[in-house]
């Protein structure tokens, strides 16, 4: 497998991927035609914030399985342009909240306390000891605005300096913060009581320019300090409230535009203290985050589940090895069942039932989505089934109960279309050996690969004879055989397993037979 690294990424990550077998290729400040042409036949790529993964990249990127975000924010990265081309963006949201947090802490009492600017004074033998009387942060107030990982982080570690803390997010808990001594307000409040502000909230269309002209002036006297996403603060408004407005001053690590444009106004203002996003420039946060996507590279090229993957059913990975055995079955169950019936899919139903049901299952119904959708669409895949079932309105449920008849789990896919509906329930015999054990109310014992076909016909004597012999006079071997009845002299389904595939021609000769109500050729894995 290629992996496409386009943004600098510590090497122990990169190692972890050179080591497991796959070709890494570094490709830094590439953009345009030659980023379109590294990609087209990468398998993954591993940006940060510096490489812009638009939809255009999507399509040229034909090969790509993951997108790995070696950090937290995914602003860059079109998430649904990926999941419509089936590919998992993943992002590592821990490894650098730590840094990001005390570059914050540092910002702050850069601001509070005018450190590069009196530096820079110093350095040019001015001893400017009086134009500078700082403030003092213990006993003042920290507003926070987006009280996420890195937000709470910064809340411990001011709290230990005196700060008195509020706090505003609407998406969490009055419980959540007030454990962390902060107090949940609204916005207005946040700012009015804030002597220093400061931001950690995701660039979205809702935080967008969420600080501009009228936040900054209830900020009155305050600091700003942006370790968040430019985007957030309006910059033009801000170098003007710190130049000649109602703010103290400000510190900014991150911007609109990256890299900073040199005439950019905050460049001007000399209490705007910048830094060129360096909030998770530390080796340990660089390391964590490197290692912790090639983590997750690696599990998406082996088909497991993918620990932060933000478009993509994830789960807890010491739970995996229980459920990945209905992958499979569930998936091929999706797909015998499309395959039966007749007209457009309206509804999908994946039931669970015995030990499975006490599993998470998101995974195992993403697959059977993928199997009911194959037949459908060219490239459809667990990561942009659901999208596809949303997109054509077809609604998908998940049921579960604890018991399962006779098996210790039994997972069930129902398709339907109006009144009309099939379901095909797949289980695993001795914990590893799939099995199809029932169709459309038929008990069954099929395996499930390769050649298939699902005959319905009068329960009569001489009926399997006579697609045996039609079959066999066509050089087909039957490898394997079930039938099955409700009622005696009523309907019958019989299952072949068979070694070559049946041809349109066949299936049309068994069904010119009156006894013979319908046949239906699947074609599963190990067919090609
Ligand atoms: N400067 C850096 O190098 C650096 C390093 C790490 C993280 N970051 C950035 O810091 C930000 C926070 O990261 P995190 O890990 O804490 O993310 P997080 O998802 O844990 O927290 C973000 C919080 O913002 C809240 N939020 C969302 N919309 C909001 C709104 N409209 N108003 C108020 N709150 C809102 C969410 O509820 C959430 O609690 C991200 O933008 C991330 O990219 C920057
Ligand atoms: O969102 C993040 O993780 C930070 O902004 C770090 O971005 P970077 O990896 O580009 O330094």
């Amino acid at each position: 497998m290629k992996v496409l690294v386009t943004d600098p990424i510590a090497e122990p990550g990169l190692d972890r991927l050179r080591e497991a077998g796959h070709t890494v290729e570094t490709a830094y400040d590439v953009t345009g035609d030659a980023l379109h042409a590294a990609v087209a036949d990468a398998n993954a790529l591993v940006v940060r914030s510096g490489t812009d993964v638009t939809e255009e990249l999507f399509a040229t990127a034909e090969e790509l399985v993951i997108v790995g975000r070696a950090g937290i924010g995914v602003d860059n990265i079109d998430i649904d342009a990926a999941t419509e081309a089936g590919v998992i963006v993943a992002n590592a949201p821990e490894g650098n909240v730590r840094a990001a947090a005390e570059h914050t802490v540092a910002m702050t009492f850069a601001a509070a306390r005018s450190i590069p600017q009196a530096h820079a004074r110093l350095k040019t033998g001015e001893w400017a000891k009086s134009d500078y009387l700082g403030t003092e942060l213990n006993g003042a107030t920290l507003g926070i605005v987006g009280f996420g990982r890195v937000g709470q982080e910064v809340a411990k570690k001011l709290d230990g300096l005196g700060m008195n803390l509020v706090a505003y997010d609407p998406y969490i808990s009055e419980e959540r913060a007030a454990n962390l001594g902060a107090e949940l307000v609204e916005l207005d409040e946040c700012l009015a009581s804030a002597d220093v502000l400061t931001l950690h909230t995701p660039l979205t269309p809702e935080t967008e320019n969420l600080i501009a002209e009228d936040e900054l002036a209830a900020l009155d006297g305050g600091y700003l300090i942006n370790c968040a996403r430019g985007g957030v603060v309006d910059e033009a408004v801000l170098a003007a409230a710190v130049e000649d407005g109602p703010l103290a001053g400000a510190a900014i690590d991150v911007y609109a535009e990256e890299p900073l444009s040199s005439d950019s106004p905050l460049l001007d203002v000399e209490d705007v203290i910048v830094t060129p996003h360096l909030g998770a420039s530390t080796h340990a946060a660089q390391e964590n985050v490197a290692t912790s996507i090639a983590d997750q590279v690696l599990a998406a090229f082996e088909s497991k589940p993918v620990m932060n993957a933000l478009n993509a059913p994830s789960m807890d990975a010491s739970a995996f090895p229980r459920v990945r055995p209905y992958l499979d079955i569930a998936s091929t169950a999706g797909k015998i069942a499309t395959q039966l019936l007749d007209g457009r899919i309206e509804t999908i139903e994946v039931t669970y039932e015995g030990d499975i049901a006490s599993e998470e299952v998101d995974l195992v119904t993403a697959s059977a989505l993928e199997g009911v959708f194959e037949p459908l669409e060219w490239q459809v895949n667990a990561v942009n089934a659901p999208r596809i079932a949303e997109e054509r309105g077809i609604e998908v449920v998940e049921s579960k109960t604890r018991t399962a008849e006779d098996f210790q789990s039994l997972v069930t896919v129902t398709v339907t279309n109006g009144d009309t509906e099939i379901g095909v329930c797949g289980t695993l015999f001795a914990g590893e050996d799939p099995r199809i054990v029932r169709i459309d109310g038929f008990r069954v014992d099929a395996i499930p690969a390769g050649h298939m076909l699902v005959a319905r016909n009068d329960d009569e004597p001489g009926l399997i004879g006579f697609i045996g012999t039609v079959l066999g006079d066509a050089d087909i071997n039957i490898a394997g055989m079930f039938n099955a009845r409700q009622v005696i002299g009523g309907e019958a389904m019989t299952v072949y397993n068979l070694d070559e595939p049946v041809s349109e021609e066949l299936q049309n000769r068994l069904e010119d037979d009156d006894r013979v109500i319908e046949t239906r050729y699947i074609a599963l894995n190990g067919t090609e």
